[in-house]
């Protein structure tokens, strides 16, 4: 009983709440149960939050019992990556800066989860301040990808996508700077959702690269994706960059796109997101699901969007100038860890250094000392200001290509998950893992990513889709409709072809 509710869709499980054929303690307990059989194994937490869950759960089914009328959420439990802040849980951003830590306030869509009465599971593992691609910068230790466990499960959100993928949580919460729910989505076989730019509130995200930022879905299928989607989504007057507006109808786009009819849709394919440097079995899984796709009913057209090839080096000048900026309030004043020097006079200047230098790791410095370089004086319109152009050539490849298509897809990414380690000392190469998911990114434009096969390794692939600003629906309907495709070709959901983890007694 018990192993069965882990392995249902948050949609599944909320439905059973909902018809009182099981209580959000069991729920939660299982999760807990799983938590705790895997972690060994898996380690996706870097803070489990047993106690307070049940506590929600509790309240939440007294709640229910009394005939108030719930969120169609309430009781399923859900994991959050640790960048995102939360009152009276640790929140390290996987960072040694931050140890100890624990924020005073919620972030706004840990507020809308708390108070749908979501219960939190705890908080998941991930690069350190999200740099990287792999959750190897994690000053906490590896997470392995339940697929492999000698393999990395994607990062920066790696937490996320394992807890999901590993079924210790139906629900996880991810945050996407250039492919960081998207990536760790494709080579984990689950679903994962970067939405327009503004449309998730970014109040209590510790920031990396603030005009880039924004907070997603992390889950087993599109329709509970949509559901998270809308649960976190909408105006926020708390953060500036928060969009007025109400979201489109994504539940709504999710379930008609399930009907598998595609009708009607344009779909482009973009030349620059495919070919060289992507793995064999990638582009063969690609090609099958447009000709899916297309035998649904869409139409599929070719786009080019020329400036993506340069997007990666413009990422790569923005991101770091504005986490340098962000990071600078990480001085041993304020947050966490405070180091002293003991070598001499303890002047302000000496705590911040001593801070700094043993509380960020390697990647963190060289994201730091980029950035730094690339606002210095004499640089500035050289490096900074040539990377803003090429973010606004980018913007306007996108609005030639949705000209001629309602969404455009690609590959997530170019590879299945790689051995642990593997790319470690070679920053390019792991930098590289993200060229089909940053252009979504700088264009502030909504990307998904969906389970699409399994590539000649019998490692999980994702296919991307891509949406314009504010039409984030488009991607529910037509995630949904390949998902269905598929599943029908492989007689279920792909999560149940990975192999049973040994579980710890
Ligand atoms: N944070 C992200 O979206 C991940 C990206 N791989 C980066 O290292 O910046």
């Amino acid at each position: 009983m018990s192993a069965d509710l882990t392995r249902l869709s948050a949609a599944s499980l909320a439905e059973k709440l909902t018809a009182g054929e099981v209580t959000s303690v069991e729920a939660t307990q299982a999760h807990l149960d799983r938590i705790a059989a895997v972690e060994p194994a898996v380690h996706a937490f870097l803070h489990v939050s047993g106690e307070e869950a049940l506590a929600v759960a509790a309240d939440v089914d007294a709640r229910r019992a009394a005939g108030e009328a719930l969120h169609p959420l309430a009781g399923v439990p859900i994991a959050v990556k640790d960048v995102v802040v939360t009152k009276g849980l640790p929140t390290t951003a996987g960072s040694k800066i931050l140890e100890g830590w624990v924020p005073p306030y919620d972030a706004t869509l840990v507020e809308r989860i708390k108070a749908a009465g979501l219960p939190i599971l705890g908080k998941t593992n991930m690069d350190e301040f999200a740099m990287g691609s792999s959750t190897e910068h994690s000053a906490y230790g590896n997470t392995h990808n339940p697929w492999d466990l000698t393999r990395i499960p994607g990062g920066s959100g790696g937490g996320s996508a394992a807890a999901v993928a590993a079924y210790e949580a139906p629900l996880a919460i991810g945050t996407d700077t250039g492919g960081s729910i998207r990536q760790p989505g494709a080579v984990t076989g689950t679903v994962g959702v970067k939405p327009t730019y503004g449309s998730v509130s970014r109040y209590g995200l510790i920031a990396m690269a603030s005009s880039l930022d924004q907070a997603g879905p992390v889950t087993r299928t599109v329709l509970d994706s949509a559901l998270l989607h809308e649960l976190i989504g909408g105006h926020d007057p708390r953060d500036s960059t928060s969009i007025p507006e109400s979201l489109p109808d994504l539940v709504g786009a999710a379930r008609r796109g399930a009907s598998g009819d595609l009708t009607g849709v344009r779909v482009g394919v973009v030349k620059e997101l495919s070919g060289e440097g992507y793995q064999e079995g990638v582009s063969a899984r690609f090609a099958e699901s447009l000709a899916l796709l297309q035998a649904a009913g869409a139409e599929i057209v070719e786009v080019s969007c020329p400036h993506f090839e340069y997007a990666l080096g413009a990422y790569y000048l923005i991101m770091p100038s504005e986490a340098s900026s962000n990071l600078a309030k990480f001085d041993g004043m304020r947050f966490g860890l405070r180091v002293e020097p003991t070598d001499g006079p303890v002047t302000a200047e000496r705590v911040m250094a001593a801070t700094r230098g043993q509380g960020f790791g390697d990647e963190v410095k060289r994201r730091i000392i980029l950035g730094t370089y690339a606002l210095s004086a004499g640089y500035y319109d050289a490096y900074y200001g040539s990377a803003q152009k090429v973010r606004t050539l980018i913007q306007r490849d996108f609005a030639a290509a949705f000209a001629q298509a309602d969404v455009l897809v690609s590959p997530t990414a170019p590879t299945t998950a790689f051995k642990l380690g593997e790319k470690l000392d070679d920053p390019l190469a792991m930098y590289l893992n993200d060229v089909a998911t940053i252009p979504a990114n700088l264009a502030g434009v909504p990307g998904l990513s969906v389970p699409n096969g399994l590539s000649d390794d019998g490692l999980p692939v994702g296919f991307q889709v891509l949406a314009p600003a504010k039409a984030d629906d488009r991607l529910y309907r037509v995630g949904a409709a390949l998902e269905a495709l598929l599943e029908k070709t492989w007689g279920g959901p792909l999560l149940a072809q990975a192999p049973e983890l040994e579980v710890a007694k």
